[in-house]
């Protein structure tokens, strides 16, 4: 459990640097009492004004703003903040974020992968043992009382000693590369960069990685260059055998593309916690076995949720203290 005793002792609001929220989920209301004590805190949905004409008032003196989840983050609120120098995201991807605007302005990024990458990597695991070895159908199976009736008898795939593709090798790929080592898994990852000191093998480019897979697990961000980046080309590539598994964004794949290929068998099955139009998930999907849904939840546990809000108050005490960022996400 951290600790957030007050390092140092201000005697009213005028005093403490101010951080401004932008909506906060009920999720992560204890950041508020965390924050409270050593930040000024600007919350507009605290103040019976519109958003806009609130960020305008208060725009001179805001340095750092907290993007909490994927509430978008535009131009015309960025231009509403003539100050600001630092965004806080309370997420791992930053896809609802004007990164451009950021870029163009030099405003540094947190993100928070390093609170979020062991908990998104579990699940990422979890799909793919589910698609594997049909987890949840079998827990459905048992549940609609079909068990004393009649057999089970539809066959799973091994997942130990497959080969793996992690597209997008960040905290998050990493630490399902490691996971799936200790399963006997062989891991080749892409991601623009080959990594030094890394031991999985680099593929400079997506559709070599899936013909060389029996399972792709998407961890990277989503960006002009990565929409799509799982198209039907690679989804072929993959094979009616193949399996895969996102952990990162929806537009990732193209959707269309996944679901026909998933009904015509074209692939061998998906674990999806991500999809192009969330809450909306192609119905079609919901008849398939081969297929495990989750309602982008791969972060959710009390334990990740606590260290992002460690992870906010470390960096945002930094900043202010002219000390190194954590987590920093680099713009390009
Ligand atoms: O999807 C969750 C996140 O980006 O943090």
């Amino acid at each position: 459990m951290a600790s957030y005793a007050n390092q140092e002792c201000f005697q009213s609001n005028d005093d403490l640097p101010i951080v401004l929220l932008h909506r906060l989920p009920s999720f992560n209301s204890p950041l508020k009492d965390i924050l409270q004590p050593h930040f000024h805190l600007l919350d507009p949905a605290d103040s019976p004004e519109p958003a806009s004409s609130f960020l305008s008032c208060h725009a001179k003196s805001v340095r750092a703003l907290i993007c909490v989840y994927n509430t978008p983050l535009s131009a015309a609120t960025l231009n509403l903040l003539p100050s600001l120098e630092l965004i806080v995201a309370a997420s791992a991807g930053v896809d609802h974020i004007d990164l451009e605007e950021c870029r163009c302005r030099g405003i540094i990024m947190t993100n928070a992968s390093t609170a979020f990458a062991e908990d998104a990597a579990d699940h990422a695991v979890a799909l793919l043992i589910d698609v594997c070895r049909r987890i949840s159908t079998a827990d459905r199976f048992v549940r609609a009382g079909l068990w004393p009736v009649k057999r089970d008898c539809s066959l799973g795939f091994k997942m130990g000693r497959k080969r793996v593709g992690i597209v997008g090798l960040g905290r998050i790929g990493f630490e399902v590369g490691k996971r799936l080592e200790a399963f006997g898994c062989s891991i080749a990852y892409n991601s623009r960069k080959k990594k030094p000191s890394v031991p999985f093998s680099y593929h400079a480019n997506v559709l070599d990685l899936a013909e060389d897979s029996d399972a792709l697990i998407l961890c990277c961000s989503l960006t002009e260059q990565t929409r799509h980046i799982i198209n039907k080309d690679v989804l072929e590539a993959l094979g009616k055998e193949g399996v895969i598994i996102n952990v990162g964004r929806g537009a990732l794949i193209d959707e269309k593309v996944l679901v026909q290929f998933l009904l015509r068998g074209v692939i061998g099955g998906a674990g999806l916690d991500v999809f192009e139009n969330e809450p909306d998930v192609p119905r079609e999907l919901f008849e398939l076995d081969n297929v495990v849904l989750s309602p982008h939840r791969a972060i959710f546990t009390s334990e990740s949720l606590e260290a992002l809000h460690e992870l906010v108050f470390t960096n945002l005490k930094a900043f202010f203290s002219n000390k190194p960022l954590q987590s920093v996400f680099q713009i390009e």
